[in-house]
């Protein structure tokens, strides 16, 4: 397993995505996501922060510049090796993505039984983790909103990624559920050392658990901030508004 223990766990070095003739996607962006932190990616609609994430997941290639995963550039490895490393990659979505025919402790086995492997103690830690030990024979109707992002998250931890993305994770949730399953994100990163990218247009999220957060607008990266707990909320453009909520 390659694990430069020191590096960054992703880089991206002057990344340009084009989809078309028109703005970049995203514009000459250089960003590292440090290990064991929990970074923000926030920006209006359009900003580009799927796009980003998508890059992270090896999912995109950059139409010009490079991205580091582990210290490996996705673009030049081969379908299976690529596969390979998004397979150790952890993904948490805004609709929580279950299968709906199998029940919580099936959908968290699934990415090893993917892999051809069992680790059936430590999927019974992981549904203990997330505080579902007595629901792993529930199916996902059968389950609250929360509860469906927590079988998410076991899921997403089964494989032990040193990164986890997540895509809006708590845009369906009501607020009490929220940071609920913000502090579960925020001890994964103490309990596991994963380094989590938190891809959200909630500033409250960010400002609950991120360490820094990276601030898109139209495809730029228009700075990257030290989240502090202490600022005040205000209005102006949508960059400022970020910048004084999140940052210094
Ligand atoms: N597959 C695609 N083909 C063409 N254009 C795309 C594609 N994916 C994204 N775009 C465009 O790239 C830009 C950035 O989109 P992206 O989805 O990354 O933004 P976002 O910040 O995640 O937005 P949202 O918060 O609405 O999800 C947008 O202008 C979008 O229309």
């Amino acid at each position: 397993m390659r694990m430069p223990e020191l590096g960054p766990v992703a880089a991206l070095q002057r990344v340009t995505v084009r989809y078309g003739a028109g703005a970049p996607a995203l514009d000459g962006i250089d960003l590292e996501l440090h290990r064991g932190e929990i970074i923000g990616i926030v920006g209006e609609s359009g900003a580009g922060k799927s796009t980003l994430l998508r890059l992270l997941d090896a999912d995109e290639t950059p139409s010009a510049g490079r991205v580091l995963i582990e210290g490996a550039d996705p673009s030049g490895m081969r379908e299976r090796e690529r596969r390979a490393l998004r397979r150790r990659i952890g993904m948490v979505f805004q609709s929580f993505n279950l299968l709906a025919n199998r029940t919580a402790r099936q959908n968290v086995e699934l990415p090893l039984r993917l892999q051809r492997r069992r680790e059936p103690a430590f999927v019974d830690e992981l549904l203990d983790y997330v505080g579902l030990s007595d629901r792993g024979s529930a199916y996902p109707a059968q389950l609250s909103g929360g509860q469906k992002q927590r079988v998410a998250i076991a899921r997403a931890l089964v494989t032990r990624p040193p990164l986890l993305l997540c895509d809006e994770p708590t845009s369906a949730l009501d607020e009490r559920t929220t940071s609920d399953i913000l502090r579960l994100l925020a001890s994964t990163r103490d309990d596991f050392g994963t380094t989590i990218a938190l891809v959200t247009h909630e500033l409250a999220a960010v400002k609950a658990i991120c360490d820094r957060a990276a601030i898109l607008d139209k495809g730029r990266l228009q700075g990257i901030v030290t989240v502090e707990h202490s600022a005040r909320d205000d209005r102006g453009s949508y960059v400022e508004h970020a910048k004084r909520v999140l940052g210094s």
